[in-house]
């Protein structure tokens, strides 16, 4: 098994007005999240949020950090959430086993001392995807099934935007210190995700695509302030940090699902800056 953790650094909006499509993808796009019997994360400087991928295939896996974060144990001042995108999969909880299977969700308080993840076929692995947001307080762990969640539903067929929003990890359904978490679906047909487009000073937020509907689907991803705006063009099971400044945005070829995950100051997921289309640039 290998473990990577990559560091992102934060920037200022100047800084990617004079990138170059291969540095923004450098400095914001991480290209591998699942590999199978790997966990890979990316640490951004951007809140400090943790995310990526956790495939477990043959061995159970545990993402063991102490002295990246200058603690004993990952969640000693953290919180961790996560959702399944993949196959059949379990987790422990610190002792509690829970079937996770594909969009099923769960929340992990601070002080957990340990989460396994394993997949029940190797040949199909479950795909972890696992967000973590620094904490200073213990809420109880939960798991989050996609069926106890009443979706949001923007946008409508006709400006191609249709999709339902599945907060997760939201004070709908747990108690948490900042961070938030959720799974959108386009409807047949729609393609624009997060448009009209918002930003929120108050949080980042990072973006992972997936599900897309052929070999050939691509996704454009968004991301600068409102009037120095940059794309990204992805492929499935890649994930975008995107700074508090920026917006977040994308559209694809054919359908897809994004999993969002954010934090920051406060967790109000209404409290977003809607830009302006003439604004856009
Ligand atoms: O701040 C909230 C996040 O950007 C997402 O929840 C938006 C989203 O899923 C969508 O509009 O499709
Ligand atoms: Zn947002």
């Amino acid at each position: 098994m290998t473990f990577k953790m990559h560091t992102q650094y934060a920037h200022s909006p100047k800084d990617i007005e004079h990138y170059s499509t291969a540095e923004l993808r450098e400095e914001f796009l991480m290209e591998k999240v699942f590999v199978p019997g790997d966990i890979l994360l990316t640490y951004t400087m951007n809140d400090r949020l943790i995310y990526g991928g956790v495939t477990p295939t043959t061995e159970p896996l545990e993402i063991v950090l102490s002295e990246e974060l200058g603690v004993e144990f990952f969640l000693e001042r953290r919180e961790l959430g996560f959702i399944n995108i993949g196959g059949a999969g379990v987790v422990t909880v610190d002792g509690k086993k829970s079937d996770m299977k594909k969009q099923d969700g769960y929340y992990v308080g601070m002080g957990t001392k340990e989460v396994i993840f394993e997949s029940v076929d190797p040949e199909n692995p479950a795909k972890f995807y696992v967000a973590s947001a620094p904490a200073h307080k213990t809420f109880p762990s939960k798991k989050i099934s996609i069926e106890d969640i009443t979706p949001l539903t923007p946008g409508d067929q006709a400006h191609m935007n249709k999709r339902q929003i599945f907060q997760y990890i939201h004070p709908n359904q747990v108690e948490v210190n900042q961070l938030q978490m959720g799974y959108t679906v386009l409807a047949p047909g729609s393609s624009w995700n997060t448009m009209p487009a918002h930003t929120h000073m108050r949080r980042m937020e990072a973006y992972m695509y997936f599900d897309f509907e052929d070999k050939d689907t691509r996704a454009v991803h968004f991301i600068g302030t409102p009037d120095e705006t940059k794309h990204i063009f992805l492929e499935p099971e890649q994930a975008v940090s995107n700074p508090s400044w920026s917006i977040h945005s994308g559209v694809a070829t054919g359908s897809y699902t994004f999993i969002w995950a954010m934090c920051g100051e406060n967790i109000t997921y209404d409290d977003m800056d809607i830009v302006d289309m003439h604004d856009l640039k």
